[in-house]
């Protein structure tokens, strides 16, 4: 059996990203930049107030004389004309300062009566401005090639003034969950030996979650004539096609043989770790297939382990794990011949290694947060250790 760093070199060495669009930034969120961002103007543009206040000559200004109001700029709408010598403009948070003025006094410190204006001492020494450039240069690298852009990055890339983004072609995720006995969940209460699909909902929204978008989500019978019809179907539809289930050594485990008319080569089969021995990756075609165990622990595992890096690779990025170094709040057990992936919540003193870890859980993930990674034959570790983990 490979290990996992095996299976995830595979995963570096078999998985391109995907062809490169134009698309406009407000459909950006999400998506991953081909190419980096440059200001297109500099941040702020001009030199601004950062106060509601009285734009100055900080050296002309004696607190307590009567100052003269020369006009006012609002942002969008500037002093028309350069500051006169001892005056003062109105000025709001925004606003360009005008030149021949160098500070803004706060308008707490300030009493207006009419054209006149008398400062209260104390106004001083913060000039309240913000200096043209001071937050991005015009030209500047906002965003480099591989950001996926999320709430924070949008800003810095609308902030450049760009209407389109360069991106990497969005994944396309086909999901079938295979098995007899699955039911959409809210029905499998009708039947006495039905449980309710409760994965391929999760593998989507992870997928989503991870840059995907879901094609089509859909359950098949253990029947492989039209489970290899669905497989030829699903696969034209999708960049990725995702088999839950069946990946097994079981008599009706189909999860390969729907594939094999539609030309599967498997990248790996079986893997020395635990949960998840019977992940699996291939390729049909132009496509990937990529089969998770059907005990749901075990597939969540695994798509966290393999199909985001996938997915990442596919958008352009590295598909590295981020593993923290992380400690322990309760004890770990011993691990046996596979390396083991422990599910764990980030609790007050560190990670909580969860009670259940049996690869049927359900109810139990809920908890789980991080996964502990464990090598092989590892002894337990007492609270305090270090360890390294992923966020799961
Ligand atoms: N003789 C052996 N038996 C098994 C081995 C082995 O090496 N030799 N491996 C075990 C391991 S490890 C796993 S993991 C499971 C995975 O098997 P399959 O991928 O074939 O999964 P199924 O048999 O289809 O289902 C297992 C279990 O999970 C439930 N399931 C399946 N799909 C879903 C779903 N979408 N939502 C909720 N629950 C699901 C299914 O009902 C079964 O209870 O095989 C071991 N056996
Ligand atoms: O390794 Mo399986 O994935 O035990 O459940």
């Amino acid at each position: 059996m490979k290990t996992f760093g095996e299976a995830s070199a595979l995963i570096a060495s078999h998985v391109a990203p995907l062809e490169i669009e134009t698309v406009p930034l407000s459909a950006g969120a999400g998506r991953v930049l081909a190419a980096d961002i440059r200001a297109a103007i500099p941040s702020p543009r001009h030199s601004v107030s950062a106060m509601d206040g009285y734009a100055v000559r900080q050296s002309d200004i004696a607190g307590g004389e009567p100052v003269q109001v020369a006009g006012e700029a609002r942002p969008g709408a500037p002093f028309a004309s350069v500051l006169p010598a001892g005056e003062a403009v109105r000025i709001f948070t925004g606003a360009p300062l005008p030149d021949g003025a160098d500070s803004v006094i706060m308008q707490e410190y300030a009493q207006r009566d009419a054209d006149t204006v008398w400062f209260a001492a104390g106004f001083g020494p913060a000039k309240h401005v913000r200096q043209r450039g001071s937050d991005f240069e015009e030209g500047a690298v906002l965003l480099r090639r591989g950001t996926r852009l999320d709430a924070k990055t949008l800003v810095a890339a609308a902030a450049a003034d760009v209407a389109e983004i360069t991106v990497h072609r969005q994944p396309a995720i086909a999901i079938i969950a295979t098995g007899d006995e699955l039911a959409e969940p809210g029905s499998a209460q009708l039947a006495p030996y039905a449980i309710p699909d409760s994965t391929s909902l999760a593998i989507a929204s992870l997928a989503q979650d991870a840059g995907a978008c879901v094609t089509s989500r859909c359950r098949g019978q253990d029947d492989l004539p039209a489970l290899e019809r669905q497989a030829g179907e699903l696969l034209e539809s999708a960049d990725i096609v995702i088999v839950i289930g069946g990946a097994s050594v079981g008599d009706r485990d189909f999860a390969k043989p729907m594939f094999a008319p539609h030309g599967l080569e498997l990248v790996f089969d079986r893997l020395a770790i635990k949960p998840g021995k019977p992940v699996w990756l291939g390729r049909a075609g132009a496509r990937l297939v990529l089969g998770l165990p059907g005990n749901p622990s075990s597939a969540m595992v695994t798509a966290r382990l393999f199909l985001v890096p996938i997915l990442e690779r596919l958008q352009g990025g590295e598909g590295y794990h981020a593993w923290r170094d992380m400690p322990l709040a309760t004890p770990l057990p011993a691990t046996g011949d596979r390396e083991t992936f422990a599910r764990a919540h980030w609790g007050q003193a560190g990670l909580e290694v969860l009670g259940n870890q049996d690869s049927g859980v359900q109810g139990g993930l809920a908890r789980a947060d991080w996964l502990i990674r464990c090598p092989s034959s590892q002894a337990g570790l007492e609270a305090g250790n270090t360890v390294s983990a992923l966020l799961f």
